[in-house]
C-alpha cells in the first residue's frame, strides 16, 4: 500500500559555512515526494541538487525548515543511495558487496548471501556473482551498488547521477533497466541527473531548482503513460516537454569569489 506522501519537505535552507560570510546552496525550499513515484531533480551545476539529497539521507542538517517522513509507525526511514560512482570495496566480490549492509546489521554471510541471491537476478548480475570489482564494467559496477542499496528494502531510494559516469549507450541501457526494477519494486525514487531525456523518460514528476540559491522553480507531471519504451523521445509531446524543461533551467555561471584585499 502507498500512503500519498512519503516525505514532506518545508522551507528548506541551507547555507554552508565557507570562511567567507557562507555559502547559501538552498532557498526555502517546499517539495512533497509521492510514495512509489519516481521524482527526478533537474537544475544547473552549483544549484544545490546533491545537497537537497544529502539533507534527505540525513548526511548533513538544513539551517532552517524540517523534513516529515510519513514512514509506519513513525520508524526511522530507510535510505539507500547510489551515487555517480559505484564505490564498491575492491576486496569484496560482486555479491559480498551487496551483502555488506545486512552484515553490518550482524546477519550472518549465509542468509545475507540467500537474500541477496534474488537481488542479483533483479539487477541482471547472475552469473558474476563472484566477480571481483576490477573486472565489472562501468554499469555492472552500477548494478552492483544499485543491489546493495536495495537489499536495505528502502522507504527511499536515493539516485545521484546514477549514470553520470557511463558511455551514452550503456547510460541509456541503464536508465531503462532502472525502469524495470523501480516497477518490480514500488520503491519511491529521488534521482538527480543533468540530463532532460533521462527525468522525462524516467520520472512520473520532475522539479527543477533555480541557480544558487537553488530554489524549487518548476515542478512538472510527466504525462507519458506506463510502460514507456525509448521511442517516446522521438514523439512531438517529449520534444516540446524537453525543451520546455530546458527553458527552466537556466545555466547561470557560480559567482566568482571577490579577491579580497589582505588586511594590513
Ligand atoms: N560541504 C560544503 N561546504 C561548502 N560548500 C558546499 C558544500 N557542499 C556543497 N557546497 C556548495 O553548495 C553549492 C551546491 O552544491 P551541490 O553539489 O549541492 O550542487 P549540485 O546542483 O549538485 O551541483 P552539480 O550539478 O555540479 O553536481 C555549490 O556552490 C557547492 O560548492
Amino acid at each position: 500500500m502507498c500512503p500519498a506522501t512519503l516525505l514532506r519537505i518545508k522551507n528548506l535552507s541551507v547555507t554552508f559555512q565557507d570562511g567567507n560570510g557562507g555559502l547559501e546552496a538552498l532557498d526555502s525550499v517546499n517539495l512533497d515526494l509521492p510514495e512509489c513515484r519516481f521524482v527526478a531533480v533537474l537544475g544547473p551545476s552549483g544549484s544545490g541538487k546533491t545537497t537537497l539529497l544529502r539533507i534527505i539521507a540525513g548526511l548533513i542538517q538544513p539551517t532552517s525548515g524540517s523534513l516529515q517522513f510519513n514512514t509506519p509507525e513513525g520508524n526511522p526511514p530507510r535510505i539507500g543511495l547510489v551515487f555517480q560512482q559505484a564505490n564498491l570495496m575492491p576486496w569484496r566480490t560482486a555479491i559480498q558487496n551487496i551483502t555488506l549492509p545486512l552484515e553490518m546489521q550482524g546477519i550472518s554471510e549465509k542468509d545475507a548471501c540467500e537474500r541477496a541471491r534474488g537481488f542479483i537476478d533483479l539487477v541482471g548480475l547472475r552469473g558474476f556473482e563472484n566477480s571481483w570489482p576490477r573486472n565489472l564494467s562501468g554499469g555492472m559496477a552500477q548494478r552492483v551498488a544499485l543491489a546493495r542499496a536495495l537489499i536495505q528494502e528502502p522507504d527511499l531510494l536515493l539516485l545521484d547521477e546514477p549514470f553520470g559516469a557511463l558511455d551514452a549507450l550503456t547510460r541509456e541501457h541503464m536508465g531503462a533497466e532502472l525502469l524495470r526494477i523501480w516497477q518490480a519494486r514500488e520503491t519511491t525514487v529521488m534521482m538527480v541527473t543533468h540530463s532532460i531525456s533521462e527525468a522525462l523518460l524516467l520520472a512520473d514528476r520532475v522539479v527543477v531548482l533555480s541557480a544558487r540559491p537553488g530554489r524549487l522553480v518548476r515542478e512538472l507531471d510527466v504525462p507519458f503513460p506506463r510502460p514507456r519504451t525509448d521511442e517516446i523521445r522521438y514523439s512531438p509531446e517529449f520534444v516540446a516537454l524537453s525543451h520546455d524543461l530546458r527553458a527552466s533551467i537556466k545555466e547561470e555561471p557560480e559567482p566568482i569569489p571577490v579577491a579580497r584585499k589582505p588586511k594590513k
